[in-house]
């Protein structure tokens, strides 16, 4: 499978953007989170909103689902589609209610399913969004008492959607079951509501080598070479994640 970040920094990176994905398998393009800055992103790689073929939502903060509203109202009335939107099933009424509601309500178009095909996905239960793509959302705490969820694809792909450290569950994907991981990362202690670098730093090496930083601040610069075994993801670079490993894709063509 293939990721390309559409942005790779936090809440409220300005030289990254939000850290949102577009994640290809076998022809499928999936967004994985549809944060603020997202289509300025996609517009800006040239990648066409009708391109995409389901987007998938970790949790409810603004970096994460605050494109979602001119998605919609793009999709319904520029391209004419309902487009598929993959929500937890514990997130898809306050995703309407307490998020989109405001903007998108209108006479004729009162709920979440007038604007898209929704698919509510269960934890525990893994979900096929294509040949040769499944996810399970793995509840994970980030917010205290706020429902947020990480993303494990094909079972071998872990991606972090803002968690404090979990060092038992980074430990055992990797470990168990040869996981890659993709996780957010915040430079500052305390972390409180993500793992800080210092947190993941002290992960065992091995563990470590399979760990890509995303989801980090502007100041990204002054923490070069000094994470360890893990690398930085970046922004717009494609990568291909195949046999436990992550490499960023060679050029096609001529
Ligand atoms: O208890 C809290 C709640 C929020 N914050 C700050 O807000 C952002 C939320 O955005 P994320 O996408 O989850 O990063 C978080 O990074 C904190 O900066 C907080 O510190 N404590
Ligand atoms: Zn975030
Ligand atoms: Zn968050």
């Amino acid at each position: 499978m293939d990721i390309l970040m559409l942005g790779t920094g936090n809440a409220f990176a300005k030289k990254y953007y939000n850290n949102n994905a577009l994640l290809c398998q076998n022809g499928f393009t999936l967004l994985i989170d549809c944060g603020i800055t997202a289509l300025l992103s996609l517009h800006q790689i040239g990648q066409p909103l009708d391109s995409i073929d389901a987007v998938l939502i970790s949790h409810i903060h603004a970096d994460h689902i605050g494109g979602l509203e001119e998605y919609a109202f793009r999709m319904k009335f520029q391209y004419r589609k309902r487009p598929v939107l993959y929500v937890p099933d514990k997130l898809a009424e306050p995703l309407w209610e307490h998020s989109l509601r405001g903007g998108l309500w209108q006479e004729q178009s009162q709920k979440l399913e007038d604007y898209f095909e929704v698919r509510r996905i269960r934890e525990g239960v893994p979900a096929v969004l294509h040949d040769g793509l499944t996810v399970e959302i793995i509840r994970t705490e980030h917010i205290p008492g706020k429902i947020s969820y990480s993303l494990l694809f094909n079972n071998s792909f872990f991606y972090t959607a803002d968690m404090r450290f979990h060092p038992e569950l980074v430990t055992d994907l990797v470990r168990n079951r040869g996981c890659v991981v993709f996780h957010d990362c915040q430079f500052v202690t305390p972390g409180e509501v993500h793992a800080t670098l210092e947190e993941l730093l002290t992960l065992p090496e091995d563990v470590q080598s399979k760990i890509y930083l995303m989801h980090y601040a502007d100041d990204k610069d002054r923490y070069e070479g000094r994470t360890g075994r893990m690398k930085f993801i970046e922004q717009h670079v494609r990568y291909t994640i195949s046999d436990g490993k992550v490499e960023p894709t060679a050029p096609s063509g001529p």
